[in-house]
């Protein structure tokens, strides 16, 4: 097998991160962008490395049934939507069968995943984009990566983002362009602006917009900002100053341009202040029910002790703090433990704490203080949990562990730890948080078993 060489290919699988997979007569194992099992395919190789190889689709012999025409089929080639040309009910099958594969892989085989809950929304759903500025043929263009490359594809429609965001890509988009401002270049480190950030409150309809910029001044920007100021529902402008030669898309620091350093949004009856730094999840409408889901799981009590780690802005905490007798939170973002105080003021609620510091670190220490809790909500990122924390929480006696968690691999690894210090669980819930997207997120209630 050669690079550029053109082979026919019986995709069987789907990997995690939307690739069809084949596996030849010799022995290589083929990872084909666009290609969805049950089909077969010509594919042009495009790397070859010992046992495994990456191809793409030339031409479709045979279709899957589960195949959606997808109407740009950038929304593919982009990591924006690698899923939108499988049908919706196969993606959630897809969603639960990764979660199933990867508890066989460690021999949890009396664990039950349910299905797939949908979302409400399956495009249109996101309330933040992140999206490069480059200049492409003399342009100004905002667009999206293409999969596993730094080449930008020039786009107005980011499909899984509110249609309300990407007009106001757009329009700021166009407000650049008209005042000559520069886009950034990777290779030469030139240029202004690498990012555009937009937020909007899904039921509030305010909206921020956040210029990532390798500058902290530039001469247009008075003009700038008085035009953006001027778009429909924008509450806040804020610049936030990246100099940095890196991928990481947003700086330590943010200048207030115009409005409110916040915007405001609302999950259940709550209302949420959101910085821009400060993490809130992006499909409004389906965090309802993932919140209700673990918090129905968690049967609380007047007098529980509730730990809510990895707190963000403080939704979880907030939302069942009228139920319990306290609730403590953690969360290493500064901003996001001052947006979820100024939440519980918003909210008058007075029995909820936020720690300010790393939840691996927090843990240990109220352990060794004392601390007796009787629920603990854990919702970390990708990475999951430390060995640490999964000790010192288990030492704090909860009744009840509910793990959100948006990354089933490190799910499954943290729950082999807690039963082996005597927890139990016997089902998992995957919940759609991002529709067209391979990104699974889950639900479990753990509960100690009382010997
Ligand atoms: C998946 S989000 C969940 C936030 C919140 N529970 C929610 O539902 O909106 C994970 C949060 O963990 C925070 N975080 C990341 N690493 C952390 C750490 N080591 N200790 C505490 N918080 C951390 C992130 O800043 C982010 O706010």
């Amino acid at each position: 097998m050669e690079k550029n060489q053109i082979i026919k290919l019986e995709i069987t699988d789907l990997s995690y991160d939307a690739l069809g997979v084949a596996h030849t007569e010799d022995g290589i194992t083929v990872f084909v962008n666009n290609a969805l099992p049950g089909e077969v395919v010509e594919a042009q190789i495009l790397k070859v490395k010992k046992n495994l190889a990456f191809a793409r689709v030339q031409n479709i012999l045979v279709k899957s049934p589960e195949r959606i025409e997808v109407k740009k089929n950038q929304w593919v080639q982009t990591g924006l939507a690698s899923l939108a040309h499988l049908s919706y009910d196969a993606q959630l099958k897809f969603k639960q069968q990764q979660v199933e594969n990867l508890l066989q892989k460690a021999h949890l085989t009396d664990v039950t995943v349910k299905e797939t809950l949908p979302s409400p929304q399956i495009t249109g759903y996101r309330n933040k984009a992140e999206v490069p500025v480059r200049q492409i043929n003399g342009k100004l263009e905002i667009g999206f990566f293409r999969k596993h490359s730094h080449d930008m594809v020039p786009l107005e429609n980011f499909f899984t983002t509110d249609a309300k965001i990407d007009q106001i890509l757009v329009a700021t988009r166009d407000i650049l362009r008209k005042n000559h401002v520069s886009a950034y270049n990777e290779k030469s480190h030139l240029g202004a602006i690498k990012y555009l950030m937009v937020r909007v409150g899904h039921y509030t309809g305010e909206i921020m917009v956040v210029l990532v910029s390798t500058v902290k001044n530039f001469p247009q920007l008075p003009q700038v900002i008085s035009e953006i100021e001027q778009l429909p529902n924008v509450k806040s402008v804020v610049l936030n100053y990246n100099p940095q030669k890196t991928n990481v898309i947003l700086g330590r620091k943010d200048i207030l341009l115009a409005g409110n350093p916040y915007i405001t949004d609302q999950i259940g009856e709550q209302k949420f202040m959101i910085s821009p730094q400060s993490f809130f999840q992006i499909n409004s409408e389906q965090t309802t029910r993932l919140y209700d889901l673990a918090v129905r799981q968690a049967d609380l009590q007047a007098d529980d002790v509730v730990i809510d780690a990895y707190s963000g802005i403080g939704t979880i905490g907030l939302s069942v703090a009228q139920h319990v007798k306290k609730v403590i939170g953690v969360e290493v973002v500064k901003s996001a433990v001052e947006d979820s105080e100024n939440n519980a003021a918003l909210n008058q609620i007075d029995n909820a704490d936020f720690a300010l510091g790393k939840a691996e670190e927090m843990m240990p220490k109220w352990q060794e203080q004392g601390l007796s809790t009787d629920v603990v909500f854990v919702d970390p990122p990708r990475k999951g949990l430390t060995p640490e924390f999964i000790e010192a929480t288990v030492k704090t006696g909860p009744k009840k562990v509910v793990y959100i968690s948006c990354n089933p691999a490190t799910l499954v690894r943290d729950l082999q730890q807690f039963q082996e210090l005597g927890y139990k669980f016997d089902t998992i819930a995957p919940v759609d948080m991002f529709p067209m997207t391979p990104h699974v997120e889950t639900v479990v209630l753990m509960s100690r078993v009382d010997k």
